[in-house]
């Protein structure tokens, strides 16, 4: 073994004891059940292994100790809580105990601006102030309907590259073209620019290599301290990609920047989340701007937030619809009557209410199809007592969304697509879909968008997302699978979102009725 390898392997392991010796109470807790683990180490199966790659696993130990477990992933207890009621009772009921994040690793610290972004905030007043940030000044309705010409713009661009030609089109990687039009809203909704598709492919690039980079710097975040000397070039290497992020996106902050002390008079203007991160204010810290780092951090956490999500949803949704050519046609029927009598080549935003069985096909597709598997990590501000056990102040928190939403005991036939099952009849003998509450205040029968004081401040604009895309598509084409090939809905996870493992490949044949 090599002399640098067997260091890195000692120092972890003395740091390991080291924690495992200073951190240990005095009093045995009684923590989740579990497997046995080593007591350095931990659960050794586990190790290296995505919370996706753990999913048989974790299935195991659930039917074993029941809905909350706990297993030692290295040093500190990581807890799995695959319950809805539990579910409730932490992150609704304990709502503020259960809000914290675990402290980030070395890597993400670069990467976050050392926290200076929602996502990753611990649970305080930098986070209430960001979160409210783009809550208010981004997300609320008014703003949301600032950004319809956005959206329009997006959708052009969309059914231009599904169906430039006019005839009917195969197309093998429908995904690419999702991934990309989501990836211009956000970003027109970011920066407040409409670029062009070199420049958007150099934010896509820039963007995608760091949160890859990210994952293989992983050994990094074992001893920073002693890796930052011995791994000098990994880390060097993870600096330079963040240099690369910054060399990209702080241009089109600085022209914005510009851009804006002109804007004051102009009608058209619309305020993008770049404008209202140059004018926060952080009280706490003598109500300093943000640094230009930490604004590249929380653009960056705005662009990935949204568009991995929303394009994996809307592929699986159009997945499901292929599948199943009867859920395809009465869409479409719906939304036919209701535009009847509107010649339009667009379905409008405000359609999409009406449209009851579109709702229903979404909110099942996210049921069934969850783009998040485990959400984000979730840690207590104190040791807290759950169900009986002791969730640890230190420890990390998971919820298993995938596995609450296809509850058998809530969802009948969990595994097949039914929209229906969000359908109630109406008074005049139809259907309308039912008051379905995503926040899960009430109670949760499923969690794709998280619950409680963390959960995803966008879930109202990626419902509008998904609404607007995948009535558009009905309506613009009948998609079909590209010859002989079956709709397989397996599932791979990439950095932290499942898609399809073969992506969709279909076939668009243009409706007549324009
Ligand atoms: C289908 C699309 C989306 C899905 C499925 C989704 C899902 C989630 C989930 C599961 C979480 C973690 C919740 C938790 O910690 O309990 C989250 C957090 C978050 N999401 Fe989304 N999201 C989507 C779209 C968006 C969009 C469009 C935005 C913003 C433009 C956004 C911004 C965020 C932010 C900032 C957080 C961190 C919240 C916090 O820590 O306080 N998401 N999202």
């Amino acid at each position: 073994m090599e002399s640098w390898v067997f260091l890195v392997i000692l120092s972890v392991l003395i740091h390991f004891l080291l924690n495992h010796i200073l951190k240990s109470p005095v009093l045995p807790r009684k923590l989740p059940p579990g497997p046995l683990a080593l007591p350095i180490i931990g659960n050794l199966r586990c190790l290296r292994k995505s919370s996706f790659e753990m999913k048989p696993i974790l299935r195991d130990l659930h039917a074993k100790y029941g809905p909350i477990i706990s297993l030692r992933i290295g040093p500190r207890p990581t807890i799995y809580i695959a319950d809805r009621s539990v579910a409730h009772q932490a992150l609704i009921q304990n709502g503020a105990v259960f809000a914290d994040r675990p402290a980030a690793l070395s890597g993400r610290k670069i990467v976050s601006s050392n926290q200076y972004n929602i996502n990753s905030a611990g649970y305080g007043s930098t986070w209430r102030l960001l979160r409210r940030n783009l809550t208010w000044e981004i997300l609320r309705a008014a703003r949301v309907k600032s950004y319809s010409s956005a959206r329009n713009w997006v959708l052009d661009i969309l059914l231009g590259r599904l169906g430039g030609s006019g005839g009917a089109s195969v197309l093998d990687r429908v995904m690419d073209h999702f991934q990309y039009a989501m990836f211009c809203l956000l970003v027109l909704m970011c920066f407040g620019h409409k670029l062009e598709e070199t420049k958007m492919k150099e934010i896509e690039i820039v963007q995608r290599r760091l949160l890859l980079g990210l994952k293989g710097f992983e050994t990094l975040n074992l001893w920073p301290s002693f890796t930052k000397i011995l791994l000098k070039r990994r880390w060097n290497e993870l600096l330079q990609l963040r240099k690369d992020q910054e060399g990209v996106l702080v241009p089109l902050v600085n022209s914005r920047r510009e851009k804006l002390k002109a804007a004051t008079e102009d009608e058209d203007f619309v305020v993008c989340y770049v404008d209202t991160l140059l004018g926060l204010e952080l009280p706490e810290e003598g109500n300093r701007n943000l640094n230009m780092g930490e604004i590249v951090s929380l653009c960056s956490e705005f662009l990935n937030a949204g568009t991995d999500t929303t394009s994996t949803a809307l592929q699986w949704i159009m997945a499901n619809i292929v599948k199943h050519p009867e859920i395809q046609e009465k869409l479409y029927e719906e939304i036919k009557r209701v535009v009847a009598g509107n010649c339009i080549s667009i379905v409008q935003e405000e359609h999409l209410h009406k449209i009851s069985y579109l709702k229903a096909v979404i909110l099942e597709g996210l049921r069934r199809h969850p783009p998040s598997h485990f959400g984000l990590t979730h840690a207590a501000t104190e040791d807290v007592i759950l169900e009986g056990f002791v969730v640890p102040k230190e420890g990390s928190v998971n919820f298993e969304v995938a596995e609450i939403g296809r509850d058998p005991k809530v969802w009948e036939d969990p595994m097949a697509f039914k929209p229906e099952r969000f359908l109630v009849n109406d008074s005049e003998g139809g259907s309308k879909v039912t008051e379905f509450d995503l926040t899960g205040i009430k109670e949760i029968k499923m969690m794709p968008f998280g619950a409680g004081r963390r959960m995803c401040p966008g879930y109202s604009l990626a419902m509008l997302h998904l609404e607007f895309f995948v009535a558009n598509l009905v309506w613009r084409f009948e998609w079909t699978a590209a010859q002989g090939d079956e709709i397989d809905l397996s599932e791979k996870q990439e950095i932290m979102t499942v898609f399809m493992k073969n992506p969709l490949k279909v076939r668009l044949s243009p409706r007549t009725h324009h």
